[in-house]
């Protein structure tokens, strides 16, 4: 079974909508450039209404340890996922904190899947991201789609998830052609950047439905 995180989270009502519509993973910004960044007060209000029904994973770009530590406390984080983040820092973080640590990988060629197999050791699980455009202010949460067909016959060498430009419309194809076993959605659930819609969130976790 498919199931799903709703990712870049910022208020008590989207929040709440994601849990009640059965997302297994909840998303927490922590990135100043981006629309969705949480500040720590507000992620650990987020956290203190959260029973343990989503885990909560943080949402970070090439982070520092404070920013980590803070982040972890203030959003009771059960685990991390790092873009712009090397193999190296990302083996380094996930030893430190002792949490399940994701590594976004960005695709847009067959090419870029080379960067997959040195994580393996190194992270928990594979984010297949869409690489964003050269020069975007943010390295995800655009709505930029990647070919999935780059993912057929791809052996995986860790658990993984897919993102990238999934919304209510295509999320059951994409569940369909790449087998997800997580689906991550940021931008496809709102009404403008950074602004969760309710109605959107329960569409694409009820199509994530077999
Ligand atoms: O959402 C953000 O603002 C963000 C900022 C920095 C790094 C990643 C971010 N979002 C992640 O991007 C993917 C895809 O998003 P979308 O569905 O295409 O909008 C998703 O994993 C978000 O967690």
């Amino acid at each position: 079974m498919t199931t799903a995180k709703i990712c870049g989270l910022s208020t008590p009502d989207t929040l709440a909508a994601a849990v009640r519509g059965g997302a297994s993973h909840v998303g927490f910004v922590f990135f100043p450039p981006s629309p969705r960044h949480l500040g720590f007060d507000q992620a650990a209000a987020l956290a203190g209404q959260m029973s343990q029904a989503a885990a909560r994973v943080g949402v970070f770009v090439d982070p520092d340890d404070t920013l980590l530590d803070q982040a972890i406390a203030a959003g009771r984080l059960d685990a991390l996922q790092l873009h712009k983040t090397g193999p190296e820092r990302t083996a380094a973080i996930r030893a430190r904190t002792g949490l399940e640590t994701w590594a976004a990988v960005a695709i847009k060629t067959r090419a870029d899947l080379d960067a997959v197999r040195a994580f393996a050791g190194a992270a928990d699980r594979i984010l297949y991201d869409a690489k964003t455009p050269p020069g975007a202010a943010l390295p995800g949460g655009m709505g930029v789609r990647f070919d999935w067909g780059l993912l057929d016959g791809y052996r995986h060498p860790l658990p993984w998830a897919l993102s990238g430009g999934l919304d209510p419309t295509n999320v059951a194809e994409a569940i369909r052609r790449t087998h997800a076993p997580i689906v991550d959605v940021s931008s496809g659930v709102e009404s403008a950047p950074g602004v969760k819609d309710v109605d959107k969130i329960a569409a694409f976790l009820q199509a994530t439905r077999p």
